[in-house]
């Protein structure tokens, strides 16, 4: 996510403030400004939930009626005054979406965006049926916002600019939220949520963060919006709302907060335009804009799935790549562990077994690494060398048998638990977060390191915290050999490249131990010659790396032993020149391979 200010946006900005300015603008743009800023402050939600977090809600309206209610029945009933209230309805709208969030959130695929459904139906109907909030009457006489004389009045100015400072505000929150450590932990759910979890993110959290964060955009938009209006009923919070918002951020750019207003602008202008222009076509009233958009929806998808932000860009000449800031290169802090002495057991795995319904995929495996040493674990396809990964490193349970890390037994943790102790690892299908630079990849990886919060990130009170974390990062990138990369986008490198930066991202981590899953596969043959290097480098650090790889004489050559697989068994165990010797690895693997 960028953070520097680009010129068409800066235009925007001026030209907002500026319209009310101008000599007979008319009333009517004003008020269709100010709604530009009502759903853009929910559409901003949504490029956080939906373009960042992966999370598809078609319930964010219910959300802005939570706000809108909240405060019409305080300030009504209970004669509270307008600004009081907000952060009640905040409070009241964040702890809901918590709630609604950790049952939700646990659906996957469709179900997610089918339950966001249900709760927006449910919503309208408690608030269409319940004589608490006056049915589908609504709720009138709300307030206007005021302080002290000063009068906010809907349509006016004022009420402008208060709408036009709080969007500001809360662009530069989430534009701080999202260069911060929560905000990248969000940004890695795009990655995976193995990768993720392998690096200590708590991924469910950062589901449910996203999810209240987006909420509370829209609750504080309801505000806004029933202080304008003064009264209030469900119409405004149906799912059909939910739908334009959704439109809105699609339509703009669904991964850029600068999308989320472009959006809101074009959706809230065309309806506007349309609910004129249309009964007259058609010849008798109704929602036809309802129609259109669906089509909009369709093509939009069909052929800008990135919005209209990157033409936006291009037309507008800047254009930033989605790369991180320049940030002062400060030097690298000391580790954040130190290795234990070399020859000390990192791994231990006695019995492991792992079955799959009558198939046994690990069948009684055991075997350690130290401190200092380099083990291969060897095996014809199928032999269950990624099942013994996943079972060390947490990612799947064991049937049976003892993982021991650093003398701790460690079966049955979760991976960020593990992570925790200092295991890191890489993938076999490289897992690196799309249209995220080098640098930011890497520093997910140093993410236990840090502490900050959302609300510290929100408010960039994590510069100390976040500088030591991208030296580290840094300093991980310059030991692969990549600096020159720090700022290009990740998964545009060449694959050995990109396997390189998760090996970056691995060692950000400060790591005991490292698993790489065929950190060879793909490499040409310069490149495979430099990871040796490099991993040997790391064996000179004290660090222990247990690789899984196919590639024989990359393995022979570098490894100081190897744990060969077959079926599920250990075959043999030894030193590279023992197995290669080995007649029932000879027979089984290496026979036909070497
Ligand atoms: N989640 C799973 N559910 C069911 N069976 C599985 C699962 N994962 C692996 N298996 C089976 O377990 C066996 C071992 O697979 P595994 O992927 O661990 O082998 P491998 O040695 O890593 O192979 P490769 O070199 O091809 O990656 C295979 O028969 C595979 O089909």
């Amino acid at each position: 996510m960028s953070r520097a200010v680009s010129i068409p946006a800066l235009v925007a900005l001026l030209a907002a403030i500026a319209l009310p300015l101008v000599p007979g603008v008319p009333t009517y743009w004003i008020t269709v400004a100010s709604y530009i800023g009502f759903s853009g402050i929910v559409a901003l939600g949504i490029v956080v939930l939906t373009g960042v977090a992966g999370v598809v809600s078609f319930g964010q309206a219910m959300f802005v009626g939570f706000g809108a209610y909240t405060t019409a029945i305080l300030t009504t009933r209970y004669g509270w005054p307008a600004f009081a209230t907000l952060p009640v309805a905040i409070l009241i709208t964040g702890t809901l979406a918590w709630g609604i969030g950790a049952i939700t959130l646990r659906l996957k695929g469709h179900y997610l965006p089918v339950a966001t459904i249900a709760w927006n139906i449910s919503f309208f109907y408690l608030t269409g049926g319940l004589d608490f909030f006056r049915r589908f009457d609504g709720i009138s006489g709300i307030p206007p916002i005021a302080i002290g004389d000063f009068t906010f009045t809907s349509g006016g100015a004022s009420f402008y600019y208060l709408t036009l400072a709080i969007v500001a505000l809360l662009v530069v929150l989430t534009a701080n939220l999202l260069d911060s450590r929560v905000g990248r932990a969000i940004r890695a759910l795009r990655g995976g949520v193995l990768a993720a979890e392998s690096f200590g993110i708590d991924t469910g959290r950062a589901r449910i963060l996203a999810f209240v964060y987006a909420a509370v955009l829209a609750s504080i938009s309801g505000w806004l919006y029933a202080h304008f209006q003064r009264a209030i009923n469900p119409s405004p919070f149906s799912i059909n709302a939910s739908i334009d918002y959704l439109l809105m951020a699609v339509a703009g750019g669904i991964g850029q907060i600068g999308g989320a207003l472009l959006g809101s602008g074009i959706v809230t202008i065309v309806r506007e335009k349309l609910q004129d222009v249309l009964p007259h076509l058609i010849g008798t009233q109704g929602n036809f804009e309802a129609i259109v958009f669906g089509f909009v929806l369709i093509l939009i998808f069909q052929f800008a799935p990135e919005g209209l932000m990157p033409y936006l860009r291009r037309l507008g000449g800047r254009l930033s790549r989605a790369v991180s800031p320049e940030r002062p290169v400060v030097a690298a802090p000391p580790p954040a562990r130190l290795p234990p002495e070399r020859g000390t057991e990192v791994l231990g795995v006695a019995d492991l077994r792992k079955t799959f319904g009558g198939l046994v995929a690990v069948d009684d495996i055991g075997f350690t690494v130290r401190a200092g040493e380099i083990v291969g674990l060897i095996g014809p396809n199928g032999a269950g060398k990624s099942t013994t990964f996943n079972l060390v490193t947490g990612v799947m349970p064991a049937s049976a048998g003892e993982v021991r890390f650093l003398g701790q037994p460690v079966q049955g943790w979760l991976s960020r638990r593990i992570a925790r102790l200092g295991l890191a690892r890489t993938f076999q299908h490289v897992k690196l977060v799309h249209g995220m630079s080098v640098i930011d990849n890497v520093v997910i990886g140093a993410h236990l390191d840090g502490h900050a919060g959302a609300i510290q990130g929100a408010l960039r009170l994590d510069r100390a915290e976040e500088e030591r974390l991208f030296a580290r990062a840094r300093a991980a990138i310059a030991r692969v050999g990549l600096s020159e990369y720090e700022q290009t986008i990740a998964t545009e490198l060449a694959l050995g490249q990109q396997r390189l930066v998760e090996i970056a991202r691995a060692l950000a981590a400060d790591p005991v131990m490292i698993l790489l899953d065929e950190p060879a596969a793909g490499l040409r043959h310069a490149e495979k010659t430099a990871l040796a290097d490099l991993l040997r480098d790391l064996r000179e650090s004290g660090i222990a790396v247990l690789l899984v790889e196919h590639d024989m004489d990359f393995v022979m050559g570098l490894t100081d032993r190897l744990v060969v697989m077959n079926f599920g068994s250990e075959l043999a165990q030894g030193r590279p020149a023992e197995i290669q010797r080995n007649p029932a690895v000879l027979e089984a693997y290496l026979g036909s391979a070497a």
